[in-house]
């Protein structure tokens, strides 16, 4: 997958890896130019020294040069390379149907769109500027190193391994830790969000303390991992010193022993040192690298995983079609993909077009999962759903969201204007399809009160207006379009009770031909419906007008009488 991203920017790649050696080249370069002025230093060499001395500057400039322009390419593929994941993660998951998200679940789908694609980017931004670097710089500083001082090769080769097992060892001891943060991430995204989002909650029920543990317990874990990462680290540092002091000193102390015998092996030293600290670097790099790499892995892995999921649901490829607001369930049973237990049982009715049809039960009774279903948010476990006398799973995309409507309980707005909002429900809705939408679900006296009216601005989530103001805002989005089914999911629970009746009013004479559909706790809600369908855990247990139903279905005579007393 991260092959097939990086393609894209492949002459950026090219352009990061011709850099690349261009870097390690001056880098294995400069000692040999610093070998031959030590040299001219010591034959007292004016000329030279200053030759030299040129020649340093211009390759370390050049060397400089190329790593800059290697961080600009490689910053450019890394930034283009997550920008392309993250549109196609996003994409993704707009593609997925209800279940997939409830599978995966939406906050999790927002770490790995964030923190995985920053992960992976990371990643990006090492592997060009120091995948290639590595190998390089090793085996070239190896083989330069033993050539300028042929008889210290096993300096060099003790080197190797105390820093690899340094490294090994400390990188390994890491690396539980670095898993261990992903985690403990997740977590205090998790628990951040939630008590931000239920923020009136917490303070109401004065949790803040209580939150606040919760968060210190996960975030002092943590601490925990962040300080141990550090103490090696600390370790690690002064033990790389140590060795490479070792192996400096021992350099000196054998060139001293023979020095008088060839003196060019004294100006050998300093790059023979050089390379040292350049092997030691290239070893280090790699352990840092193999570790960061790890971890991106893990996060290209949860990525793919959203990008190769397929689509739970798919609508077929057919042409549009105009229906008639006829619903038919058939033997419909449901069970949800979390679930072991059906929460539909062998549901079926019939409704005709332009019908008001009431669904009452006790709470968890599976109304709203019965709504979900007509606009094919989940698709039956058995049974069949037709609508206009056809298949659900026959129609395509367009026509399903064309003909049928749901207003949920919640009623969620999104970040823009009112008119934006209201035209996810018709895109070329005009301002008089406003005006009219507004005015059945009773939100057009406060929109016209505000200054910029159905262009004023709606802050994310909708929490710039009250909750009776969102719930005629998403009745007027659900009504725009005139849909031929429109679902109102207890969607009328915050408006008071002469505010309902005029909604309910003005549907009956604004959209005569649509079917309604309304879910509703209070049966006073739905007394006038043409038939009134009682659920009772999952299943059907009475279809009728209101009258039929307390004469005859026990259950819904014992709602309606205790709602009555109530009401009394
Ligand atoms: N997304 C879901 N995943 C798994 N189970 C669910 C899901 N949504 C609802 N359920 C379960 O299905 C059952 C029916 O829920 P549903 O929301 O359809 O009931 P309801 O009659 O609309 O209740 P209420 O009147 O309280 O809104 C409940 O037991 C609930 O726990």
């Amino acid at each position: 997958m991260l092959i097939k991203a990086i393609k894209h920017y492949k002459f950026w790649a090219l352009g990061s890896l011709a850099m690349v050696i261009l870097v390690v080249g001056t880098t294995l370069w400069q000692p040999q130019i610093l070998t031959k002025v030590l040299e001219a230093v010591s034959n007292n060499d004016k000329e030279k020294i200053t030759d030299y001395g040129v020649q340093l500057i211009i390759i370390a400039g050049i060397g400089l040069l190329a790593g800059v322009v290697n961080t600009i390419f490689a910053a450019k593929i890394a930034q283009g390379v997550s920008a392309d994941l993250r549109e196609q993660t996003f994409r993704k998951i707009q593609s997925f149907s209800y279940a997939n998200i409830e599978k995966f679940n939406a906050g999790n789908l927002v770490v790995r769109m964030t923190n995985d694609v920053n992960q992976v980017m990371n990643l990006i931004m090492i592997l060009f500027q120091i995948l290639l670097r590595v190998p390089l710089l090793f085996v070239g500083s190896f083989i330069l190193a033993i050539q300028t001082l042929p008889k210290l090769w096993w300096i060099i080769v003790l080197l190797v391994v105390v820093i690899v097992l340094i490294t090994g060892v400390s990188m390994g001891s890491m690396g539980k830790h670095f898993s261990a943060f992903q985690t403990l991430m997740d977590k205090l995204n998790g628990i951040a969000k939630e008590n931000l989002r239920g923020t009136r909650v917490v303070k109401s029920f004065v949790q803040e303390k209580e939150q606040a543990a919760k968060f210190d317990a996960n975030s002092d874990e943590l601490l925990g991992h962040n300080l141990i990462v550090s103490y090696i680290f600390s370790a690690m540092i002064p033990a790389f010193t140590f060795a490479a002091y070792l192996a400096i000193f021992g350099a000196i102390w054998f060139v001293s022993t023979y020095v008088h015998k060839e003196p060019k092996d004294l100006a050998g030293i300093a790059s023979f040192m050089t390379y040292m600290m350049q092997i030691m670097f290239a070893i280090i790099m790699g352990g840092m690298m193999s570790m960061m790499a790890s971890r991106a892995f893990i996060s290209l892995k949860r990525i793919g995983e959203v990008i190769n999921t397929e689509p739970a649901m798919t609508f077929k490829d057919v042409p549009d079609q105009d229906l008639t607001g006829n619903l038919e369930f058939n033997h419909v049973t449901f069970t949800y993909p979390t679930d072991d237990e059906p929460t539909l049982k062998d549901v079926s009715f019939s409704i005709k077009a332009g019908e008001l049809v009431g669904v009452v039960g006790a709470t968890g009774a599976g109304k709203s999962t019965l709504a979900q279903l007509i606009p094919r948010l989940f698709d039956p476990t058995e049974g069949t759903i037709k609508i206009g006398g056809q298949d659900l799973r026959d129609l395509s995309r367009n026509t399903v969201r064309e003909t049928v409507s749901i207003v949920l309980q919640r009623a969620i707005l999104f970040s823009g204007t009112i008119s934006q909002n209201l035209k996810h429900g018709k895109a070329d809705a005009t301002v008089d399809d406003m005006k009219r939408a507004s005015a059945i679900s009773q939100a057009r006296e406060f929109i016209e009160k505000m200054a910029d009216v159905f262009e004023s601005p709606v802050e994310e989530r909708g929490t710039n207006f009250s909750g009776g103001q969102k719930q005629r805002m998403s009745i007027a989005r659900g009504v725009i379009g005139e849909p031929k089914i429109l679902i109102l999911d207890d969607s009328t629970s915050a408006l008071d009770a002469k505010s309902e009746k005029l909604v309910q009013e003005a549907l009956a004479g604004e959209l005569p031909n649509t079917t309604k559909i309304i879910i509703a706790q209070k049966i006073s809600s739905v007394v006038h419906a043409d038939k009134i369908l009682v659920l009772d855990a999952g299943q059907l247990i009475g279809v009728g007008t209101h009258k039929d139903l307390v004469a005859n279905n026990a259950t819904y005579r014992e709602i309606y009488e205790t709602q009555k007393g109530s009401d009394d």
